[in-house]
């Protein structure tokens, strides 16, 4: 989302957040078919495993390496002082460029859930989605990696935006201060859950992962599809259903409990 042309509190509307959301759907799947591409590269996850490394007194995974250096050279450029960015890495070092003048919309907060998404990414997706082997195209794999580690990021840690939103909303306000205050995680689950939303989502995502996993016959004539996809649309559908939805939650329900603090 471009918070910086926009009137903050146009950027804090729950339509509008949706729609980010939503387009954040084909920025995942599409980065979920690059990566489908290519073995699981067991290699690219084993420590250690690379001479550059190690010689460097690095002894972490080829991907650790690659995701570090990308963040540190998109931190120069100030990835991560936008407010809807979060690193995997760190530390990093400051922009080379000026900071920008982002409207103050969230609560400040530390809530970073990558490890989590780093965790089940590598533990159920990859195994999941790709050919099992090693077809030695461990570049391109890290690549791939980083871009739906990224994407996946982004959409999960926007909960933030979506949880002050719903906070902010006068007719909930109220029952929102109460469960804060009393430290009632479930029920604060339940008040910001919308279930028409998780299903319609769920669908929505089915429908896509079919249409985008297609090639498209270039005879304008001949309409029909292929048959073989490029992605496993169940793999898309559990991933939001056990990740992505939940952790969304999660970042939603860490930033409601801290709202209140000073
Ligand atoms: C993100 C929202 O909050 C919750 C989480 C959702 C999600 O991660 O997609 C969907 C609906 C809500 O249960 C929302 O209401 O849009």
């Amino acid at each position: 989302m471009n918070f910086i042309s926009g009137k903050p509190e146009d950027s804090i509307s729950l339509p509008k957040l949706r729609n980010t959301l939503i387009r954040l759907e084909d920025t995942i799947i599409f980065a979920l078919i690059e990566r489908a591409q290519f073995s699981v590269n067991d290699n690219v996850y084993k420590p250690g495993m690379y001479k550059y490394e190690q010689s460097n007194g690095f002894d972490g995974t080829f991907l650790e390496y690659f995701l570090s250096e990308v963040e540190k050279v998109h931190a120069k450029v100030r990835r991560y002082q936008s407010p809807d960015e979060y690193p995997f890495t760190g530390p990093l070092p400051e922009p080379i460029i000026p900071p920008l003048n982002y409207p103050q919309i969230l609560k400040h907060n530390n809530i970073n859930v990558n490890d989590k998404i780093m965790k089940f990414y590598l533990e159920d997706i990859v195994p999941s989605l790709c050919m099992p082997g090693d077809d030695q195209n461990y570049g391109s794999t890290a690549t791939r990696d980083v871009e739906c580690l990224q994407a996946l990021s982004q959409r999960i840690h926007y909960g933030k935006f979506v949880a002050e939103a719903k906070f902010l909303d006068p007719k909930l306000q109220p029952k929102y201060i109460e469960y804060i205050k009393n430290r009632d995680v479930g029920a604060i689950e339940e008040l910001l859950t919308d279930k028409l939303v998780e299903e319609a989502l769920l669908k929505r995502l089915r429908r896509k992962a079919l249409i985008y996993g297609q090639d498209i016959e270039e005879n304008l004539n001949n309409l029909q599809t292929t048959k073989q996809l490029k992605i496993n649309v169940d793999i898309v559908v559990e991933l939001y259903e056990k990740c992505v939805i939940p952790l969304t939650k999660e970042v939603e329900i860490e930033y409601l409990l801290a709202r209140l603090d000073e």
